[in-house]
């Protein structure tokens, strides 16, 4: 069964003291993200962005391993084989109207041509920020993602997406993806 509107949402999927735990460990260790062929395009993108791996955060890694293996299993059914890439942690600032504008997922490079399925999943309370919002564009009529706390959002990577600029406050998310033979 392919989800609606392309995304399958998943509450819960990280309880509130592992987004807590991930937001104090990566909050003075993340830099400019949105760096398009090394030139900062904040235009865009504005945001700040660290990564991790399955060694520094073994439980998070085995949860969205499973969480993806099942999603892909009774959703997708995508012909995916691995995580090419580290985890990503982003923070959205209010004061900066951090953003990323309309985008896919899917490159020119040669891991981010074989992304196919991306996972978001929201790390801070919807209390903590205006604006930020993020939506997809799955057939030409946006939706909006559900905002609250520790949900993963699962599209298939070719889906364009954005984070609507961030007006007042915080918004720390992770995103991951994975990774397949380029769709054909
Ligand atoms: O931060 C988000 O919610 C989305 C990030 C994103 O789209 C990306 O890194 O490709
Ligand atoms: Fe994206």
């Amino acid at each position: 069964m392919f989800p609606d509107e392309m995304s399958l949402i998943v509450p819960d999927a990280l309880d509130i003291a592992t987004c807590d735990r991930l937001i104090a460990n990566f909050n003075d260790r993340l830099d400019e993200g949105g760096l398009v062929q090394g030139q900062a395009a904040s235009h865009i993108r504005r945001s700040q962005i660290g990564w991790f791996n399955e060694e520094q955060e073994p439980v998070v890694m085995r949860q969205i391993v499973d969480l993806v293996a099942t999603a892909n299993r009774t959703c997708f059914d995508f012909g995916l084989t691995d995580f090419a890439e580290n985890a990503q942690i982003a923070r959205y600032e209010g004061d900066q109207r951090g953003h990323y504008d309309w985008h896919s997922d899917i490159g020119a490079s040669d891991v981010a041509r074989r992304r196919k399925l991306t996972m978001v999943i929201q790390l801070s309370d919807p209390t903590d920020y205006d604006g930020g919002l993020l939506q997809m564009n799955p057939a030409g009529h946006i939706v909006d993602a559900p905002m609250a706390r520790g949900t993963a959002i699962l599209f298939p990577s070719f889906v364009l997406h954005r984070v609507a600029p961030t007006i007042a406050g915080t918004r720390f998310s992770l995103t991951c993806w994975v990774h397949g033979q380029p769709f054909r």
